[in-house]
């Protein structure tokens, strides 16, 4: 390993779906993808129980040798992983540098909190914390102990997310002139317990908090970074929230943002009973021609540009599919982490808090104008 590579050691806080996806995609080779700056190892597992911490590590110690990430494993990357009944341990241990967050909505921030404080740079699954105030304490804390800290919006570091940003604010397609973005998925819930993360509120679910960070991470990165708009935050001008009858959290929400110094109106959508359509989960409609995003919206692949008859120099229609590299494209993310704790940066210019806090405030004044059981809630900050 040559000297000026940055080795960034995880601890893993959690052991359910996204905690597994993101453990796998640490152990695909960084060269597949040309990071040949960066190696990732996990060396702690934390769990509520041993017992699954254990399960999780044996899981991952018995990869498919046909599985990309099995390379990790072969090549000693989770050596000595250490798997441990408490998050607390993980915080704890000297030999993490980094945690990475997958717990419910509701758990983030005192997670988030107990890292920095055990003195750990830490990357925190969507949304970053329950309402803005756990969020700016959150920023606070890391500034104090100087330590990164990064909400993980995969989406943000995908190779689509760069080419998409790079056509719209070429202005080869013209202006923009309105903007949509849809994160819609069936997930019969009626079939789930009480208690599943998606609806139970105590864990702080709903589809806004769950699926709304991937319309507004479009948003943010087509319109709010458009060169036209000069990082000016939009207004939310509307919204609307229909409850799930089981739990009284939103089922369905629709937002409207303005950005004034583009005058276009952004339309947002989220649902965990309607599915997204296939063929449009982003619409950026253009004077020139529209840039359509396939779904789904948290890892396209596809995208189509297409030109408005007899106006413009493009005068095909034309499907794109973006690079991709082997894994499940969490990776990106992480190695925007080590190398930001390489360049000894708190936050990430990709990912800054700003935007997070910015997005942050839309779920919060979304929530408060709905009726939704957690319109009054706050959370665990002060
Ligand atoms: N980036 C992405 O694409 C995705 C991100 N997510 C985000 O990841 C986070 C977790 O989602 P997901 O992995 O699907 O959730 P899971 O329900 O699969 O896993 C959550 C884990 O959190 C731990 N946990 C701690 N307290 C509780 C509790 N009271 N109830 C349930 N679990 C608890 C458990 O791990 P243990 O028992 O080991 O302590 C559990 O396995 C959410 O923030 C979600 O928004 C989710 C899916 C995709
Ligand atoms: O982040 C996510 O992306 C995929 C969804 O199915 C999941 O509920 C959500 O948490």
């Amino acid at each position: 390993m040559s000297p000026s590579v940055q080795t960034i050691r995880w601890g893993i806080i959690s052991t359910g779906g996204i905690s597994t996806a993101f453990s796998r995609d640490l152990l695909v080779n960084p060269a597949t993808r040309d990071a040949n700056d960066i190696e990732h190892r996990i060396t702690a597992i934390g769990s509520r129980t041993k017992e699954s911490a254990q399960a999780f590590l044996d899981k991952l110690n018995d990869l498919p040798q046909d599985e990309a990430c099995r390379w990790g494993v072969d090549h000693g990357k989770l050596k000595d992983c250490k798997a441990y009944g408490s998050y607390q341990e993980v915080y704890d241990d000297p030999n993490v540098d980094c945690l990475y967050i997958g717990t419910p909505h509701n758990f983030h921030y005192e997670n988030t909190k107990g890292g920095l404080q055990g003195g750990k740079h830490v990357l925190c699954e969507k949304p970053f914390t329950f309402d803005l105030k756990e969020l700016d304490e959150l920023i606070a804390l890391a500034k104090e102990k100087k330590r990164f800290l990064m909400e993980a919006v995969w989406t943000r570091f995908q190779p689509i997310a760069y080419e998409v940003q790079q056509i719209v604010h070429s202005g080869k397609l013209g202006k923009v002139k309105r903007f949509s973005a849809d994160f819609s998925t069936d997930m019969k819930p009626d079939n789930f317990p009480l208690s599943h993360r998606i609806i139970a509120p105590e864990l702080a679910g709903g589809g806004i908090l769950d699926l709304g960070p991937y319309p507004s991470v479009w948003t943010m990165m087509v319109l709010y970074h458009h060169p036209d708009n000069k990082k000016t935050p939009p207004k939310l001008l509307q919204s609307r929230q229909t409850l799930y009858h089981r739990t009284n959290v939103d089922e369905q929400t629709t937002l409207t943002l303005g950005f004034e110094a583009l005058n276009v109106e952004a339309d947002l959508r989220t649902s965990f009973t309607c599915q997204g359509l296939a063929g449009n989960c982003v619409a950026v409609q253009c004077e020139e021609g529209d840039l359509i995003i396939d779904f789904p919206p948290y890892k396209p692949t596809t995208y189509h540009v297409v030109p408005h008859a007899d106006v413009g120099k493009i005068k095909e229609a034309k499907t794109y599919h973006a690079k991709t590299h082997p894994g499940g494209a969490m990776h990106y993310e992480a190695d925007e982490v080590a190398r930001c704790v390489r360049d000894g940066k708190l936050e990430s210019e990709r990912m800054p808090w700003e935007e997070s806090r910015i997005v942050q405030s839309w779920f919060d004044d979304v929530r408060r104008a709905g009726n939704t059981v957690l319109k009054d809630r706050h959370g665990k900050a002060g």
